[in-house]
């Protein structure tokens, strides 16, 4: 019997897997702007494995991450979060989901830089605050304005998180769109978009 078989095209996450190669997908920015959420469902696009680092710090350590800084303070934390991000990196590729700070430490973002391609999840302060105002788990929001330290911290890092490779406006969309354009900046960072060649 003769069958006729017709070529399928890549999906985008297909052909965004094939750019990126050995290089990790480090996702970086601010609390809330759904570095977690967002690099889970890239993950799975990508078809390659995930790790929040601030789960896998959890995961070592067995405590939560709001346990961590009251037991040893943020000095502790920021140090068993570079070591977990530099032996992450070691291996891969996978998609990595950092916390906020983890790319503002300079030594943290240096191996970022070696390891693996960037990108800033950035997002405006109202969108950010609707998000983490609904849940208590982050301890730096823990003070008497939580908004206010917020906006403190944009102005601090985001000069910082405009060094990543790439960067895209997370905003009040849908999740399955920003994936969407995570992937495109990918083809576009690495010279395999549409913009670069012929599809
Ligand atoms: N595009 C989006 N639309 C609606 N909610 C989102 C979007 N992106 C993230 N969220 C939600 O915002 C919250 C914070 O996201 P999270 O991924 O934990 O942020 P981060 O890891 O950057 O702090 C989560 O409840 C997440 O589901
Ligand atoms: O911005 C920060 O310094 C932090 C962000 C948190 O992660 P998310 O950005 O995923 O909330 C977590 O690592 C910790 O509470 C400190
Ligand atoms: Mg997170």
């Amino acid at each position: 019997m003769n069958e006729t078989t017709y070529p399928v095209a890549p999906t985008l996450g297909e052909r965004a897997r094939a750019a990126l190669g050995r290089r990790n997908l480090v996702f970086v920015g601010l609390m809330g702007a759904g570095k977690s959420a967002i690099g889970r469902m890239t993950a799975t696009q990508l078809g390659l494995p995930f790790i929040d680092t601030d789960n896998e710090i959890e995961r070592v350590s067995r405590m939560t991450i709001s346990e961590l800084f009251a037991a040893y303070g943020e000095e502790e934390f920021r140090a068993l979060e570079t070591r977990v991000i530099k032996r992450l990196l070691r291996t891969g590729p996978r998609v990595i989901s950092t916390g906020g700070g983890a790319f503002i430490n300079e030594k943290t973002r240096k191996q970022i830089e070696r390891g693996g391609i960037s990108l800033w999840l950035k997002a405006d302060l109202d969108v950010l605050w609707e998000r983490v105002n609904k849940r208590d788990h982050r301890p730096l929001l823990k003070t008497e304005n939580p908004k206010q330290t917020l906006e403190n911290l944009m102005n601090q890092r985001y000069p910082i998180y405009a060094l990543a490779d790439m960067t895209i406006q997370s905003r009040d969309e849908r999740k399955e769109t920003i994936v969407r354009e995570v992937l495109e900046a990918i083809l576009d960072y690495t010279g395999k978009g549409s913009r670069h060649e012929q599809d």
